[in-house]
């Protein structure tokens, strides 16, 4: 019998989250287990573990890396008589953040190709170093089984040099390759046709902005199906604002605090990464906090708040001019799923745009994509829950799947 089933590992920078996805079951059932681990080298890391046929598990105590992590994930699958041992298991897909100008595909992993993720941790420094760890960790236990990495910038390699390249220095540009990579490629993707698939056209139809807020979040312009600019730059730093990462800022913004406020550029880093954003802003990263304090009144929770919108308005104002034609604008991740006053607020005032969100629309809430704009309304809004796991799976199935 042929192995169906794929463990996909999405790695971040303090989390993992993994699912065991069966490949042939049915939509309602595929999903065999669905687990979280969260505050990885804190005091209190947990683990939360929802195998399909039981209830959740939750475990608490120290996880000191990502090693450990996965090492914790694979006894609680092996407790569900799920193991990383089972014939069952086809292929392990990885998300993988920076793939550079190398990876445009899912991409079966080798030893050139862990070097090559190696060598671009400079240009994803939270991301990429977690996602080698969920690799060789993952090998050493199956060293048998193929690994497949599937990569967020790979979504975004269609787009026109005009958008991909900074105002900078040819010369010193291309010798470091800096450039605009963009980075949610999977789920960017996956949205885009799921939201064409709502409109009840070809993705190749349609003109979309999508709009990933999550804890890292970012917009993409996509024309017929391909990305033609997205807010991600070099890094996943640029562009909105995020739970801790600062976004767009005038670039002098360093140097003024390297030679007036005598920062480091270490310490610049973590400071525009891990400590700015929304929790800078106001303490909090998680949007539930945030609306909850605002509604009380709170001044800076609104002013964060304010921000965050005005950023992501700018965006879309933008998108919408460099697409020319808009079909539908897709609010997706964490936030955009969730957070119907973050939606409402984000196109209030973009009537003339033919932008609109319906009170009672926007209110319900679900896992399905659903429209929350008015009834004929020129362009369309819409809720399109993303599943980066179930793209990563598919891919990597389709990669590995063939013979067996
Ligand atoms: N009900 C909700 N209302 C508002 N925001 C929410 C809600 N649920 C989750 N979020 C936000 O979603 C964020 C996480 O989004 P997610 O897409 O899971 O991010 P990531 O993949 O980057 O961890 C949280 O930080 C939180 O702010
Ligand atoms: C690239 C990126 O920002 O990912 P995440 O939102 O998972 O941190
Ligand atoms: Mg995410």
């Amino acid at each position: 019998m042929a192995a169906t089933r794929v463990l996909v590992l999405n790695s971040g920078s303090s989390s993992v989250k993994y699912q065991l996805i069966d490949m042939r079951e049915a939509r309602g059932r595929r999903r065999l287990a669905v687990g979280l681990v969260e505050r990885i080298g804190e005091q209190t890391s947990r683990l939360r573990h929802t195998p399909r046929d039981g209830g959740t598990r939750e475990t608490t105590g120290v996880i000191a890396d990502h090693d450990a992590a996965l090492k914790a994930v694979a006894a609680e699958l092996a407790r569900d008589g799920l193991g990383l041992d089972s014939p069952d298991l086809a292929a392990i897909g990885h998300r993988v953040v920076h793939g550079g100008m190398s990876f445009t595909e899912p991409t079966v992993i080798d030893d050139t190709v862990l070097a090559e993720i190696e060598r671009l941790i400079p240009v994803a420094p939270l991301h990429n170093p977690a996602n080698l760890i969920g690799i060789r960790t993952a090998r050493a236990l199956r060293p048998d089984l193929p690994q497949v990495a599937v990569f967020d910038t790979a979504f975004h390699t269609t787009m026109p040099e005009s958008a991909a390249r900074y105002a900078l220095d040819t010369e010193t540009a291309d010798a470091h390759r800096i450039r605009r990579y963009g980075f949610h490629g999977t789920s960017h993707a996956y949205v885009s046709r799921a939201t064409a698939q709502l409109l009840g056209r070809a993705p190749e139809d349609v003109n979309l902005i999508v709009l990933h807020l999550g804890n890292g979040a970012s917009a993409s312009a996509v024309r017929a199906g391909r990305c033609v600019d997205t807010s991600m730059g070099l890094t996943p730093l640029e562009g909105l604002v995020m739970g801790t990462r600062s976004g767009d800022l005038d670039p002098a913004v360093i140097f003024h605090l390297m030679r007036v406020g005598g920062m480091s550029a270490d310490e610049i880093d973590t400071l525009l990464n891990k400590k700015s954003g929304l929790i800078g802003l106001c303490g909090d990263n998680d949007m539930r906090e945030i609306l909850r304090r605002r509604g009380e009144g709170d001044e800076r929770a609104k002013l964060a708040f304010d921000i965050y919108i005005h950023r992501l308005k700018k965006y879309i104002g933008a998108y919408y001019a460099v697409l020319g034609h808009v079909d539908a604008v897709a609010f997706t991740a964490g936030v955009g799923e969730n957070a119907a006053e973050v939606r409402a607020a984000a196109v209030a005032g973009l009537e003339e745009l033919g932008l609109a969100v319906d009170a009672g629309r926007n209110a319900v809430r679900g896992d399905e994509p659903r429209l929350i704009s008015p009834e004929g309304s020129r362009v369309a809004v819409a809720v399109v829950p993303t599943d980066e796991e179930w793209e990563i799976a598919t891919q990597t199935y389709a990669l590995v799947g063939k013979d067996g």
